[in-house]
């Protein structure tokens, strides 16, 4: 290892046709609204039953047009009135932890945000929840999710050997296979159910975040293209937040001057916990950016096409076609942007340097940029206030051999802790 050649620098070529870069000038430029910089093909791999997305789509036409119809319904503002559902949700998790507390001692957090996530988005994109926490066990659903994203990095790296997969004798394929069909039919069952509503009561529809373009003839999509758009979202929407949620109640749990800090704010809301009340909380606001940065949930380099006449980042020509990757994982570690970068520091938050706002990319950037973001923070900020509101001694359990290594950041396609649990006591 002593003489091996290790690549330095804000600029990496990984491969003949791959740069990695590292460096918030580039960031800018890649990732900004209207970029030259398209999504790479990479993206065209995760196209599931021949149907693109919003997510997976490279046509910035495409984009532009499906994104324009789904964006209403997921703003900041539309989003206030699925509060209750948000909330509702919520109070429930929080309770479901107590009672595992109470029974086991301590209660595994990464379970219980990650029914919460996929019950939320569940409910908000096809008008009834999985009912993951009410179980309080993963169902079919959920395993068939965790089937098709555990392929995920085989499908991008693969993609051949995924395609040739349904004729191969490997239960991985055979497995993935039955799982994906079960979803699609999942979902179109959810959308009949949610057709028949509308039909009972066509005045006051239960609103999801599809409702206004479920009218094909006013919006132009089918049921089916609704069907895969509201899956993209319970992909894109679940582990996500969940992963985030994790780390930020670990991180704060295990340092007492922080959780103090967080507890004292939060005791100044009054009951009931409403998103008015927490959205400009100055610290709860910083913890969230911190657990945003340090521990990423999306921390894979966002590919994208360098356009057909090359670019020019420090000093480097990069041609037309090259593959450039902007992985957040390593910006937000930038020690000259975010000095002590290991550390979880809610405070380096009091003033946002313009480097700080550029470097960050936990949501990604520009036209791309995460549509759900608004939906992840409300979650974020609630799901926070409600868990220290109620376990304001909140602390690390070391029970049943939970320990750091399980907390250990493992990029499965997302990121996910390495013990696939986070034992919290209170
Ligand atoms: C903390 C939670 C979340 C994180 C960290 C996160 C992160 C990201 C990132 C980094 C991207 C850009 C991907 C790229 O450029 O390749 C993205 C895009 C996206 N996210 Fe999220 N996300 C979160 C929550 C959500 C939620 C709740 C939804 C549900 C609607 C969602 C739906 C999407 C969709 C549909 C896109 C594609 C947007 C487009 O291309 O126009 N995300 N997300």
């Amino acid at each position: 290892m002593k003489n091996m050649l290790v690549p330095k620098g804000p600029i990496v070529r990984t491969s003949p046709s791959r740069v990695d870069i590292c460096d918030v000038t580039a960031v800018k430029e890649i990732h900004k609204t209207n970029s030259r910089f398209l999504k790479s093909d990479w993206y065209r791999k995760l196209v599931a039953n021949g149907f693109e997305t919003m997510f997976t789509t490279t046509d910035h036409r495409f984009h532009a047009s499906r994104r324009r119809l789904l964006a209403p319904a997921i703003s900041d503002s539309s989003l206030t009135r699925m509060e209750p559902i948000i909330s509702s949700r919520i109070h429930m998790a929080v309770d479901k932890m107590a009672e595992e507390m109470g029974k086991r001692g301590a209660a595994d957090v990464f379970k219980w945000w990650l029914f919460l996530a996929t019950d939320i988005i569940g409910e908000l994109s096809f008008g009834e929840s999985f009912r993951m926490l009410e179980a309080g066990e993963k169902t079919q659903y959920s395993i068939d999710l965790e089937q098709i994203s555990s392929l995920q990095p085989l499908r991008t790296t693969f993609p051949m050997l995924v395609k040739a997969g349904k004729y191969l004798p490997l239960p991985i394929f055979k497995q993935t296979a039955d799982a994906g069909k079960r979803l699609s039919s999942y979902s179109l069952q959810s959308i009949e159910r949610y057709e028949q509503m509308i039909e009972e009561i066509p005045t006051h529809p239960k609103p999801t975040l599809f409702t206004r373009i479920f009218d094909s003839e006013r919006s132009g999509l089918s049921h089916d293209q609704i069907r895969q758009e509201a899956q993209g979202y319970i992909v894109a929407g679940s582990d996500t937040t969940a992963v985030t949620l994790t780390y930020l109640i670990y991180a704060v749990s295990r340092d007492p001057r922080i959780r103090e800090q967080l507890v004292a704010e939060l005791a100044t809301i009054p009951e009931p916990v409403v998103h008015s009340s927490l959205r400009d909380l100055p610290y709860l606001n910083k913890v969230i950016n911190e657990a945003l940065r340090l521990y990423t949930a999306v921390p894979f380099g966002l590919p994208r096409a360098v356009p057909p006449e090359g670019a020019n980042f420090n000093g480097y020509f990069i041609p037309g076609g090259t593959t450039v990757s902007t992985q957040s994982y390593s910006l937000h570690r930038d020690p000259m942007i975010f000095p002590d970068p290991e550390s979880f520091r809610p405070e380096r938050w009091d003033e946002m340097t313009k480097d700080m706002n550029h470097a960050s990319l936990p949501f990604g950037g520009g036209s791309r940029i995460c549509i759900g973001m608004h939906l992840a923070r409300i979650e974020l900020r609630l799901a926070t206030a409600l868990f220290f509101r109620k376990f304001p001694n909140a602390h690390p359990s070391t029970r049943e051999g939970m320990g750091e290594k399980d907390m250990a950041m493992k990029s499965f396609f997302l990121m996910a802790p390495q013990g696939h649990r986070c034992l919290i006591e209170a």
